[in-house]
């Protein structure tokens, strides 16, 4: 079994309104995994559907080997954080895990260190009502890698973190897919999240818009390099013309440098040409960030798709 979760034609209804549509992918094991979509898209019904809390109006689901519809021994396999997680207010963070460790027969042994993991070992015995939006959220990863679970699904993770508290839990999930476990992460911050995923499921509408590698959907997009130039003093118009003339419209930008749309299929060569140039002094490759490949996959509310996945 390669993937941790599978679904085809999985579709979940409610009355009149499909929340998810017919939508086929996967997560493989061993990855971490972008949910992405806008609001409404489906992407908290497919949470819901894997962790078991709700039934598929039709079409399959498999979650580590099993139908997760009232499997109940699968979700200590399994470890959540919901978008707003609360909080006995009145529980400390450490008699708070310790309450859910009992509840998900996970050893209470691992409460101390996950704590530690999480940056909470200084206010384990607060009361969580003192504990700021931050804190709390790194309470809600804590709860959710009680028991050691081999998949993670985490919606909003970083929501009310501050930049330092964000890298903090970016670096536990690189920690959870060195070793070995699978992670599915909703978020809306396409550039804060784009170094951490390994691939992306985008839904829209409750349809999947794409799924695949980072790689491959770069590929199915064809979007061009962004190449910034710096020309060498006073060869900017001389510069620009002759890149025109050669098929490449060139944009000044206020830092002095040009910016050029380079073709994918021609990037190599116009590299070779651009790096050879007299004129150019200084120059930067920039490819297709996850946002842009956002946009042109038209995964926005009003948009229209362009690629079926
Ligand atoms: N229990 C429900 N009853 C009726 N409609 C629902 C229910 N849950 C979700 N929906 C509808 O299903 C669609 C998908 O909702 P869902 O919450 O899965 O979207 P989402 O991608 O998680 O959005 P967000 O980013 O806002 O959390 C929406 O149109 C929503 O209104």
């Amino acid at each position: 079994m390669n993937h941790a979760i599978e679904f085809e034609a999985l579709t979940k209804r409610y009355g009149a309104l499909a929340a998810l549509d017919g939508v086929s992918a996967c997560v493989p094991r061993g990855q971490v995994i972008g949910l992405l979509g806008h609001n409404g898209a489906g992407k908290s019904t497919l949470i819901k559907l894997i962790l078991g809390l709700i039934a598929p109006s039709g079409g399959r689901l498999e979650v580590l080997g099993q139908s997760p519809w009232r499997a109940h021994a699968l979700r200590r396999r399994i470890g959540y954080l919901p978008e707003s997680a609360t909080f006995y207010a009145s529980l400390s963070g450490r008699e708070l895990l310790d309450y859910l460790a009992r509840l998900k027969q996970a050893s209470r042994s691992q409460v101390s260190a996950l704590l530690e993991r999480v940056g909470l070992t200084h206010a384990a015995d607060r009361r969580i009502g003192t504990y700021s939006k931050g804190m709390r959220q790194r309470l809600g990863l804590a709860q959710a890698l009680l028991g050691s679970p081999e998949l993670v699904l985490l919606d909003e993770p970083t929501t009310g973190l501050d930049p330092q508290a964000s890298r903090e839990l970016y670096r536990i999930v690189g920690e959870l897919r060195a070793d070995g476990r699978s992670v599915l992460l909703s978020s809306h911050l396409l550039a804060e999240l784009e170094p951490h995923i390994d691939g992306a499921l985008i839904l829209r509408q409750g349809r999947l818009l794409a799924a695949g590698s980072l790689h491959t959907l770069g590929e199915q997009a064809a979007l061009p390099a962004q190449v910034l130039v710096r020309p060498r003093e006073q060869a900017m118009p001389e510069l620009i013309a002759r890149l025109e003339t050669g098929g490449l419209s060139a944009q000044p930008r206020p830092d002095g440098r040009l910016e050029l749309q380079v073709p994918r299929a021609s990037k190599l060569h116009m590299l070779r040409e651009l790096l050879a140039d007299p004129a150019i002094v200084d120059l930067d490759v920039r490819e297709p960030t996850l946002a842009q490949l956002y946009d042109w996959l038209g995964a926005g509310p009003q948009s229209g798709a362009k690629v079926a996945a």
